[in-house]
């Protein structure tokens, strides 16, 4: 276990804030020593009785890179494969890999690892950057792919139950609580709309007909065929399950058995809070992983904060021998003969492997890393079938403990008056308090809000700065004041502590093309039949992360790290393969996608 003994000291840019305006500004922030900050954390919980399992290993991004890593990873030496980037996609691609022995180096252009799944401080409190609902963190089945990617490196983390994954507060005063217990959230929604009891059992149940399809399966590569025609074999009825509705979306089948219209909106913002758009453009398989995984693992909050996943993995990686370095821009990926080799660092360091993995979007994979005259057909076909979902002004806030009413749920999504606002930007609003959960990511007496809401570059684009701050305060106020009219009075006064990021903010800390925040359909999708894999059109070069199957979300992109990692793993010769199938397979998942 590793440990670090004086403060460390990180230049860390503040991820909320909206530096562009500032491109210089950082703030020096003094963390407590690791073992001292988990022990806090560590009294504090077992005092409520929260904690049961022992906690992880974390060792930070400066000794990650210093303690052996920085050393091996000389320019000029070659690797099995390097990563692009330390988003959880990327980071589950690249200890997937060194756990099967290959030799691995991970680039990132920030200071820590983990993306949008990363952290900061600010004065006492922890603030996750992205959203803190995580999917697949129990300890039970084959879809809990972080406990999973945490294993393989040999990490567990403590984990806190959420009762209640999401509290809906919708128009017409209709309120549900999703409980952690399925009968009792089927038996809330029914209670809201008796008259369709019936239409609500058959939607979900055919949700748990998928669901448990895809629990029975061993997750690997789907562009791997000696896996996949073996799943097949052995598992032909969950296999064909799962190939008939690859192509179908969740809006289509909860119109099968459901008329009532405000019961079809409710549908829809359970899926538009995974996947920004509506139910008629979500994958089935996607919408029922989440409306079942929040029953069956349940919503686990990790102890100490999201950032603490990435900063495991990172530490697993390295203790498996492989490397991670920071502030490591990658601007180039390197192409000889066609193939990708190796990439080239802003700050003109080169680095050469057998393989590339891009977790950087597509979007920046070929529009900014590549550097061809013509992106592939196989790019321009993605291109058609989605486009960049809308990124976020996202808020975090420090309040008075006093401001929460008692009993107030972790995760709120709020839609106040009109149905059709749910996609517009700024149209509803997503709230977690994670310090219901984990009260140590605050000082005493305090709570943590993280509020967001969609909005898009354009509408921050062409601004002076002072307009530009101007807007910020404006619309973040504007936000604010809708909370606290719909669930919290009293909560502009109990402001400690606010931060405001736009996409601006999201563009720039986490390099992704107009802060977004992944693909979203053009039109209404054949279901997740056009979303690509992990292999691209590039010998060598490969992507991961959330513009590759099955999409948006913590566990998607750890699936499909677990994806690449299998595939790149045959490739360089660490499992089995079989070119000649290789070849009829890779030619029908791309003819397939030319459908969608
Ligand atoms: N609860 C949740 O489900 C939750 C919470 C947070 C995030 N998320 C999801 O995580 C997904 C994103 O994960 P991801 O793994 O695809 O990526 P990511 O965007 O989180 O991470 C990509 C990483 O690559 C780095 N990077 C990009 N370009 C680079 C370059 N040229 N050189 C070096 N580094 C570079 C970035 O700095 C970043 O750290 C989002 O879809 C979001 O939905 C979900
Ligand atoms: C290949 C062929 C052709 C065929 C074959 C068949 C088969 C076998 C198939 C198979 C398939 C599979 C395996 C699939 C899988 C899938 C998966 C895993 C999926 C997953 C998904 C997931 C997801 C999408 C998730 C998401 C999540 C998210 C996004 C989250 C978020 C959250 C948030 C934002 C929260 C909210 C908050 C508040 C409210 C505050």
């Amino acid at each position: 276990m590793l440990r670090l003994a004086p403060p460390l000291l990180v230049a860390a840019p503040c991820p909320a804030l909206d530096t562009d305006r500032y491109p210089l500004r950082r703030r020096i922030l003094v963390l407590p020593p690791l073992e001292s900050w988990q022990s806090s954390r560590r009294a504090l919980r077992s005092a409520s009785g929260i904690l049961r399992m022992p906690p992880v290993a974390v060792l930070s991004p400066e000794r990650a890179t210093r303690g052996g890593a920085s050393e091996k990873g000389a320019a000029g030496e070659e690797y099995d494969a390097i990563v692009v980037g330390s988003g959880i996609g990327g980071l589950v691609a690249a200890t997937q890999l060194a756990a099967k022995g290959a030799r691995v180096l991970v680039l990132e252009k920030y200071v820590i690892p983990g993306g949008s799944s990363g952290y900061y401080e600010r004065d006492g409190f922890t603030f996750d950057v992205g959203s803190s609902v995580m999917f697949g963190f129990s300890d039970k089945g084959n879809l809990n792919l972080i406990t999973q990617a945490l294993a393989a490196v040999g990490h567990k983390m403590q984990v806190i139950p959420d009762p209640t994954t999401v509290h809906f507060h919708l128009p017409g005063e209709l309120s549900v609580r999703v409980h952690r217990e399925y009968n009792d959230f089927i038996e809330e929604l029914i209670s809201k709309f008796p008259h369709e009891k019936e239409g609500i059992n058959h939607f979900y149940n055919e949700c748990w007909k998928i669901f448990n399809a895809l629990n029975s399966l061993e997750l690997k590569s789907l562009e791997e065929p000696i896996y996949l025609f073996g799943q097949f074999f052995k598992k032909p009825v969950e296999c064909l399950t799962l190939a008939y509705y690859l192509p179908q979306n969740a809006g289509d089948i909860a119109r099968k058995y459901i008329k009532d219209s405000q019961l079809l909106s409710f549908i829809d913002a359970e899926c538009f809070i995974v996947s920004t758009v509506n139910a008629l453009q979500t994958p089935m398989i996607n919408a029922s992983m989440v409306l079942c995984d929040r029953h069956f693992g349940g919503i686990n909050y990790p102890v100490g904060g999201v950032g603490g996943i990435a900063r495991a993995l990172a530490d697993g990686l390295v203790t498996k021998g492989s490397n991670i370095l920071y502030k490591a821009n990658v601007t180039n990926i390197i192409l000889k003969d066609g193939k990708a080799v190796g990439v080239k660092l802003s700050d003109g360091r080169e680095f050469f492997a057998t393989t590339v993995i891009s977790n950087a979007t597509r979007w920046d994979t070929f529009g900014k890393l590549v550097k061809t005259d013509e992106i592939p057909e196989e790019e321009k076909n993605f291109q058609r079938v989605y486009v960049k979902a809308p990124s976020f002004l996202s808020i975090h806030m420090g309040v008075k403990a006093t401001v929460l009413p008692p009993e107030t749920d972790c995760h709120h999504f709020i839609l106040e008056d009109d149905w059709a606002n749910l996609e517009r930007p700024y149209g509803s609003i997503f709230l977690s308090i994670p310090t219901v959960l984990d009260s140590s990511l605050a000082p005493e007496g305090h709570h943590i809000l993280h509020i967001f809401t969609t909005s898009s570059m354009d509408d921050w684009k062409g601004l002076n700065s002072k307009d530009y701050e101007k807007k910020k305060e404006l619309v973040a106020g504007e936000i604010i004041s809708r909370l606290e009219k719909k669930l919290f009075p009293g909560l502009k006064g109990s402001i400690v502590l606010k931060e405001v990021g736009t996409p601006k903010t999201h563009r720039r800390f986490l390099a992704r093309d107009s802060g977004t925040y992944g693909p979203m359909p053009r039109q209404i999708p054949k279901g997740l039949l056009g979303m690509p894999f992990n292999t691209t059109a590039i010998d060598g070069l490969y992507c991961v992360g959330d513009s590759c199957f099955p999409g948006q979300g913590v566990i998607a992109v750890a699936f499909s790290g677990i994806m690449c990692a299998h595939r790149v793993a045959a490739d360089i010769g660490l499992e089995k393969r079989s070119p000649v199938l290789d070849a009829a397979l890779l030619r029908l998942l791309g003819w397939l996608r030319t459908l969608a």
